[in-house]
């Protein structure tokens, strides 16, 4: 099993909760993650939250309609569906069910807190009993799933000691094999003479020998994965390669003139926006005839661009038999890109067209299934499991290393947080400087009297502009700051602090609410879109603010979206949130001047180093990290782990 991690330091040994129960929390009776007829070890290990209910759910479905009696086999079928909910696209069920027991012991360990002669709490008895579950012998539990008729039937893939679902191992050979047909194909014809005359107009004083060098790759490549932290000069090499692909077109007779059709994508509303807004601004700074030869240049989501269907949550319009018209698809933020909709962006694009992925990473993975940036980068560099930069010309992989903002001591954090030294991270958080600065809390101690000033002064603006109607001075106010959580629940999570910060305001400036039938709306409320709404075309992961209308006092929503800021109806809007705090995860794609970040403690299963370094670097101008040294150094040492099979599948596929 291959753990997707973007940096080559060696295989960690799995991590051990140091908080009890902090990654099993037994459910209550009546919770809906309780798979009511479950028996034997499913049941035991459900009630104990290692599995939920749809992990046993799908796997004594799958094990009944195929024909499978064999309860080791439905066993690891539940934990492959386990994982997939944590994000691995497969499974090796002996190790996970050793790393389960490991967390399980861990978290029995005796609690300081609790008193000794108290009667045992039903969370911890139903730990107990998961962790005395007797697991399958490895080689006989291996041997089962071989000789499993889900196995013969195609409904399980083994590959190795790795257990897929056949959808996910399609998925993953698909694009496994659409990157590698690309690879293979001849590269596209490229007249030398344009490209060195449109070198020569693109030079200038903002385009570095790296960056030169990965526009270039770019134009004789139908494949290019340019790489780099923030501020390293992507977007301004993406809007340079426009230029020296027009330039091509612009050579090529046949063409009689036919501007050059672009797509510019991105997996969020807001990334699109930025990237569209970013590609503009910098073909603007290359002259009036910059973008000549250039079709428009809209940023669109990736769901957009392939076509959402309202009939199909998974196909959309444009596939392999309806690919886009496209001659280049560039899509940013492609650390976002889960496996399923990679696939359906692989096989839309023509293999004549280019396609530029571009993304860090070093980023919190998709919320879906895979690491695929991660593994493209791992599975494509030359020399396999090398670092950035050391790929050779055969690689798609184009990597961009100088950070070009001038934010010298948050890059010092983020470049210790890369290398994964704790002791650097620790030093650099407490060299206060005017970028950068650790407050350091215990644990279990409260911020509250720290966050208040700032977090309250911030609502308390923004209330004001929204009551005075001027709609787009909150926006931008809305972009000033931000506070990131990594929970959504709990002391250290976003709905804690929304609550917090609406209840603060309103000891400040009288109650909040408008009244008019909608319950939790005022004037100044920070918004987040929280799920896609294609027919209102508002995204998942933008934002807003909640505005009086000066003409009839009316609050209107106003968000951020890739067309620009929108007026709609707070009513229309179905799924969206209070943005006082936001979870890391829904901070992607984004920046803010300012960012706090809440640590939660060491114990928390969300913090890893692509947590922190996500966090790192949405900040503009200032980071302010709030948290323990312990939780700095637990995320330090905790990468995010996926099983993939999907660097191997590439690596091989090239060797
Ligand atoms: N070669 C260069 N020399 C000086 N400044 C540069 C150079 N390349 C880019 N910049 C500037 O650095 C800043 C970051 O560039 P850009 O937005 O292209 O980076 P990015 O990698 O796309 O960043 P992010 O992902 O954080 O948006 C911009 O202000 C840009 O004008």
């Amino acid at each position: 099993m291959t753990a997707a991690t973007p940096t080559p330091t060696p295989i960690q040994a799995p991590r051990v909760a140091s908080a009890p129960l902090a990654i099993h929390e037994p459910f209550e009776a009546h919770d809906a993650r309780l798979a009511a007829r479950a028996t034997g070890t499913p049941a035991v290990l459900n009630a104990a939250g290692v599995l939920e209910a749809t992990d046993v759910h799908v796997a004594t479905r799958l094990a009944a309609v195929g024909g499978e009696d064999d309860q080791a086999v439905v066993l690891a079928v539940a934990l492959a569906v386990r994982a997939l909910r944590r994000g691995s696209v497969c499974v090796d069920p002996v190790a996970t069910a050793a790393e389960v027991a490991a967390e399980l012991s861990a978290a029995l360990e005796p609690d300081q807190d609790a008193a000794g002669s108290e009667p045992e709490p039903a969370a911890r008895a139903a730990v107990r009993a998961a962790s005395a579950v007797t697991w399958p012998e490895a080689s006989a539990w291996r041997a089962a799933l071989a000789a499993s008729p889900l196995v013969a039937q195609g409904a399980l893939r083994l590959e190795g000691d790795d257990l897929y679902l056949d959808r996910y191992h399609r998925l993953e050979t698909q694009v496994a094999d659409d990157l590698l047909a690309r690879g293979a194909a001849p590269a596209p014809e490229v007249d030398e003479t344009v490209l060195e005359a449109s070198l020569v107009g693109v030079r200038g004083g903002r385009f570095s020998p790296e960056q030169e060098a990965a526009a270039v790759q770019a134009v004789r490549s139908w494949t290019t994965v340019l790489t780099g932290g923030p501020g390293t000069g992507k977007t301004t090499t993406v809007a340079r390669t426009l230029v020296l692909l027009a330039a091509q077109a612009a050579a090529a007779p046949e063409r009689h003139g036919r501007p050059l059709s672009v797509a510019l994508a991105a997996p969020t509303g807001k990334a699109a926006t930025r990237l569209e807004e970013a590609v503009a601004a910098e073909l603007d700074a290359l002259g009036p005839d910059a973008a000549d030869g250039l079709g428009p240049l809209a940023g669109v989501t990736l769901h957009r661009l392939l076509g959402w269907r309202a009939d199909n949550q998974t196909r959309f319009r444009h596939d392999r038999g309806n690919r886009l018209g496209h001659e280049v698809v560039v899509v940013d933020e492609s650390s976002m890109v889960d496996l399923t909709l990679m696939a359906r962006l692989l096989e839309a694009v023509r293999p004549t067209s280019r396609l530029l992925l571009v993304g860090d990473p070093r980023q919190l993975t998709s919320v879906g299934a895979g690491a695929v940036l991660a593994d493209v980068v791992r599975g494509l560099s030359v020399d396999a499991g090398s670092d950035a930069g050391s790929e050779a010309s055969t690689s798609p992989v184009a990597a961009l290393s100088t950070n070009f903002r001038s934010t010298e001591h948050i890059k010092a954090v983020a470049e210790a947080l890369r290398a994964g030294d704790a002791d650097e991270v620790v030093a650099q958080l407490r060299a206060t400087s005017a970028e950068v600065e650790l407050v350091e809390v215990e644990d279990d101690e409260d911020p509250s009297d720290l966050l208040r000033p700032s977090l309250v002064a911030h609502a308390r603006e923004l209330r004001e502009l929204a009551a005075a109607g001027e709609h787009a001075q909150a926006l931008r106010l809305l972009d000033r700051q931000r506070l990131l959580c990594a929970h959504r629940d709990g002391p250290a999570g976003v709905r804690t602090w929304n609550r917090r910060v609406e209840t603060w305001l309103a000891e400040e400036v009288g109650p909040l609410a408008v009244g008019r039938g909608l319950p939790g709306w005022y004037a100044g409320r920070p918004l987040l879109v929280a799920s896609n709404d294609y027919a209102l075309d508002v995204y998942n992961g933008e934002t807003g603010v909640a505005v009086l209308r000066p003409e009839d006092g009316r609050l209107r929503a106003w968000i951020s979206g890739s067309d620009g800021a929108r007026e709609l109806a707070p009513g229309r809007l179905q799924d969206i949130e209070t943005m006082h705090a936001m979870t890391v995860h829904k901070a992607q794609g984004s920046q803010a001047e300012s960012v706090t970040l809440l640590l939660p403690p060491a114990g928390s299963r969300l913090l890893t180093r692509e947590l922190f370094y996500t966090a790192l670097t949405r900040a503009q101008r200032h980071v302010r990290v709030i948290g323990s040294e312990a939780a700095v150094r637990a995320a330090v040492a905790t990468q995010a782990q996926r099983a993939t099979g999907l660097a191997a599948r590439l690596r091989a596929g090239t060797r």
